[in-house]
């Protein structure tokens, strides 16, 4: 089935009287998924760091780029497959990993309801650190779509190991190693809500699960809530450095991924040490404000990168429009972050699978009305820059 036939099964349902379950417009996604969250949980997932301008920005940034049509094609059958390390993915968006997710699902199962939305549509997944289920229950759930694993790497290198091992036993296909967030950002409405000690404790599953965190605490302080968090507390956040980077290679024959890469000279020095993949986002403006959009700085790694190793790309992702021109400038596959979570708010896994085909469904229909049916085509399209970054 094209992804453009989730068009016609909402027109169709809608003639038979049956209105879409869920909001179709991301607007009224948002809208929608802030209603049924509480406050807090609300500010958390769509709140980010100091006035949010760089947060906006990344939205605002597609307005200002367009493709020239092109006609006479015939593009009624659409491509929209990608390969990533010899994987054919059948579509090009993936789900961002997003932690702590399980506190916008009604039953705390966040990350289950993505995993099971990722094994319904094929859309691949990166599973957080931060999750409310163990990272192999989430393997599990990913049935027979290929999940990724990210990587908030510890400051204990055993226990990153041990992360990295559990991962590979439990069948990711690659390490996405997170670098801009060894600490959060300056994030008001967090501050303002007092809520972040409670989501801490949220999405440790894959710390107390895992024995080498586990022989770390006391025995008697193995269950005891307390102990974990501020056994957690003092191992997180490890400001890596390029010299970390030949051991993080030691640890698995997987592909690892660097996501926060923004700076081309950076994604040289990577790729120049091995590095399997560059992960263009600036984590959704959550942690540094005042930054430039993330899609602005897509270009010049994409050209720094040429070609040698896939470039993914998230950040300001709304709709399949979106999708299309972060695919025309050159990303080999699109993160879609807190639109999943609002979908989670709003219907849990039915939730997340009416979000990705709404997406897959605009990108495809546009491919088909633009007369660029496969990305190979997109990557030749005719991408103008419509307004100034000042607009
Ligand atoms: C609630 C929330 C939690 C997140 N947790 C993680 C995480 O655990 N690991 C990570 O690498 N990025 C995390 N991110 C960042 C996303 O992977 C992604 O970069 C970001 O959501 C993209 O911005 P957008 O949602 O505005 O499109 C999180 C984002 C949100 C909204
Ligand atoms: C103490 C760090 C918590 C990070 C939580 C997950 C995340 O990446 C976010 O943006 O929030």
């Amino acid at each position: 089935m094209a992804f453009g036939d989730y068009q016609n099964e909402i027109y169709f349902g809608g003639l038979r009287g049956s209105v879409p379950p869920y909001p179709v417009a991301f607007a009224a996604l948002e809208l929608t998924a802030e209603a049924a969250l509480p406050t807090s949980v609300w500010s958390y997932v769509a709140g980010g760091a100091g006035d949010e301008r760089t947060q906006r920005a990344n939205v605002e940034a597609f307005a200002r780029w367009g493709i020239v049509p092109r006609m006479l094609v015939g593009a009624t059958e659409r491509d929209l497959s990608v390969d990533l390390f010899g994987i054919q993915l059948p579509s090009p968006i993936f789900l961002a990993p997003v932690g702590v997710v399980g506190i916008a699902a009604q039953d705390g199962h966040g990350d289950l309801a993505a995993a099971r939305a990722s094994a319904a549509t094929g859309v691949t997944m990166i599973a957080s650190t931060l999750s409310e289920d163990p990272l192999e229950a989430v393997g599990d759930a990913l049935g027979e779509t290929p999940g990724l694993f990210q990587l908030y790497t510890p400051k204990d290198r055993d226990l990153a190991a041990s992360l990295v091992s559990r991962a590979e036993a439990a069948g990711y296909k690659a390490i996405v190693v997170t670098l801009d967030t060894w600490m959060t950002g300056w994030r008001p409405r967090d501050l303002t809500t007092a809520n972040f000690p409670q989501l801490r404790g949220a999405a440790l599953a894959n710390y107390v699960t895992d024995p080498v965190f586990r022989a770390a605490l006391p025995e008697s302080s193995r269950n005891d809530p307390r102990a974990i968090v501020e056994q957690w507390a003092s191992v997180f956040g490890n400001p890596l450095t390029w010299a970390d980077l030949p051991w993080l290679r030691s640890l698995t024959t997987l592909p690892i991924i660097l996501k926060g890469i923004c700076a081309a000279d950076d994604a040289r020095r990577a790729i120049d040490v091995g590095i399997d993949g560059i992960y263009v986002s600036n984590h959704g403006g959550r942690q540094a404000n005042g930054g430039l959009p993330a899609l602005d700085m897509l270009p010049d790694v994409v050209a720094a990168v040429a070609g040698c190793v896939p470039v993914l790309f998230d950040s300001g992702v709304r709709s399949g429009s979106d999708v299309v021109i972060a695919l025309a400038m050159g990303a080999t596959a699109v993160g879609i972050g807190r639109p999943y979570v609002y979908g989670v708010a709003v219907g849990g896994t039915a939730g997340v699978i009416h979000v990705l085909r709404s997406i897959l469904a605009e990108a495809d229909l546009l491919m088909g009305v633009n007369g660029l049916p496969t990305i190979a085509s997109l990557r030749t399209a005719d991408l103008r820059r419509v307004g100034a970054l000042s607009d």
